[in-house]
């Protein structure tokens, strides 16, 4: 037999059809929804008077809109929220879910969050199924091996209506990382570093599967977060070939298979890996050596630097359109050529999102702040986990009081200031350390300048009151 990738392997389990054409009829194990991109699939559903063909394999979840302060009043009672699209957006999310029969995770349920954390952290999230959600950051689920990708609204409904997807196959790049990560460089740092080499565009076409020791090492939440960003390298998808770290992080998750089920499924996953002599159809080598933690300058995911590094000039980039774009950016970022990052001052902290907002990426933030104040530069900074169970978690190691004594709010579980569709958002002109995954233009409040970081990072920030090399905190071992 021919020697196949990890995404040929799970792609060729889920072809149902194929055209001549070579599009293909993909069968959809798993679906996520929130309220943003599902309201016009189910009312399309419900106009052509047809059903959703599998229920039980759809799992709702509110996150975008739903703001981040206090849901329930003292006595216990839902607190309404102000915004009426969103209030509209999130009751026919829960009328959906509810007239579909659709398993739904409301705005106070403890398990309620990001759907990219939300579908890991439960179990639905499983090696070598295919994964969609009307949701750009899906590859996300990609760090346990799925096959998982963003999908537009009018798919929602192809999804709801029959469980499969029309889609073509996408080409094969590995993005191979050689060497160790040295010390405060975490895997935020790795992706932002991969983005900025190969650019927004470098992953168009392609799934990406992330090899070498360095994933291998990883954890699975440090694996989630290599995978979300795998869309602002352009990709449709990214993934890391499950094993055991993979297999014990998911080992009684509560909708995770159970019993023989369990042996038999991980029996089939341990023959998810790309087979020796396979070829991709693009490589890229890494050398996790040469990263530092990493910052962005400027207003697109590619535009990165060690933290050690200066704005660059726009002239020194060879594509004429780079120049322009890179001149623009540095307009509305309000930065100079030669300025030094670690020089640049922030008035906000954001730390959340799909990329960052884990259990992990939580302990390292607190590790940095613990002890330590908020610098008095920062105006406005807040820790959103990215779900009930990671507060809790959190709320039990004592992390929420590190955060609320360094003087940052700690919130609700959402998407929260990752983008400004809810009543988070970074002030116009102010400038932000964050730990998600976009810096567009306007993306976290108009006018709001976004320095892309790890959580580490971040907290860092919150100390000196302007991006900071994390590694001239690090604390003597105790
Ligand atoms: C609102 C939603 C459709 C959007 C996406 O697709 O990614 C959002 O999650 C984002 O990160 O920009
Ligand atoms: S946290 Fe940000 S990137 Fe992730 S799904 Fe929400 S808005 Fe999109």
């Amino acid at each position: 037999m021919t020697a196949r990738t990890l995404y040929e392997k799970i792609w060729d389990a889920h072809v149902v059809a194929q055209r001549e054409d070579g599009t293909c009829l993909i069968f959809i194990d798993r679906h996520i929804i929130h309220e943003v991109t599902s309201p016009q699939a189910f009312e399309a559903l419900r106009k052509a008077g047809r059903k959703v063909r599998r229920p039980e394999l759809t799992l709702a979840v509110p996150d975008h809109n739903l703001p981040t302060t206090a849901r329930v009043d003292a006595a216990g009672k839902r607190i309404p929220i102000a915004d009426p699209q969103s209030a509209q957006q999130l009751t026919a999310l829960e009328e959906n879910t509810r007239e579909f029969g659709i398993h739904y995770f409301g705005a106070t349920s403890p398990q309620q969050g990001i759907v990219h954390v939300v579908g890991p952290e439960q179990g639905f999230s499983l090696p070598g199924t295919t994964i969609v959600c009307g949701d750009s950051h899906t590859a996300c689920h990609g760090g346990v091996g799925a096959l998982a990708f963003g999908i537009g609204t009018s798919e929602v409904e192809h999804v709801l209506a029959t469980q499969t997807l029309q889609l073509r196959k996408s080409k094969t790049m590995e993005v191979r990382v050689e060497g160790d990560l040295g010390p405060g460089v975490t895997a935020k740092d790795l992706i932002m570093h991969i983005v900025g080499t190969i650019g927004t565009a470098g992953g168009t076409g392609h799934v990406i599967e992330y090899r070498g020791k360095v994933f291998e090492q990883m954890s699975i939440e440090a694996r989630l977060t290599v995978c979300n960003m795998s869309i602002e390298g352009g990709a449709r998808a990214g993934l890391i070939a499950p094993d055991e770290t993979t297999f014990a992080y998911l080992k009684d998750r509560p909708l995770a298979p159970k019993g023989a089920e369990w042996d038999e499924a991980v029996a089939y996953w341990k023959t998810l890996h790309t087979d020796e002599g396979a070829t991709f159809d693009k490589s890229v080598v890494i050398d996790a050596t040469l990263i530092e933690p990493t910052v962005t300058w400027g207003t697109s995911p590619e535009d990165t630097v060690g933290i050690s590094g200066e704005v660059p000039d726009p002239m020194s980039f060879a594509d004429p359109n780079k120049q322009r774009a890179a001149q623009a950016s540095l307009e509305y970022m309000g930065l100079t050529p030669g300025q030094k990052l670690a020089e640049v001052e922030v008035q906000n902290i954001f730390i959340g999102s799909c990329t960052n907002s884990r259990i992990e990426d939580m302990r390292a933030a607190a590790e940095v702040l613990r002890g330590r104040k908020v610098h008095p530069n920062i105006k406005w900074g807040i820790v959103v986990p990215g779900s009930g169970l990671v507060k809790l978690q959190a709320e039990a190691e004592g992390l929420d009081k590190v955060f609320t004594e360094a003087g940052l709010e700690w919130r609700e579980p959402g998407c929260s200031a990752c983008l400004g569709m809810n009543p988070d958002k970074v002030p116009p002109g102010e400038r932000s350390a964050s730990t998600s995954n976009r810096n567009f233009v306007g993306r976290q409040g108009p006018g709001a300048r976004t320095h892309l970081v790890s959580p580490a990072m971040a907290a860092a920030a919150a100390v000196t009151g302007r991006l900071t090399d994390v590694r001239e905190l690090a604390r003597e071992p105790a």
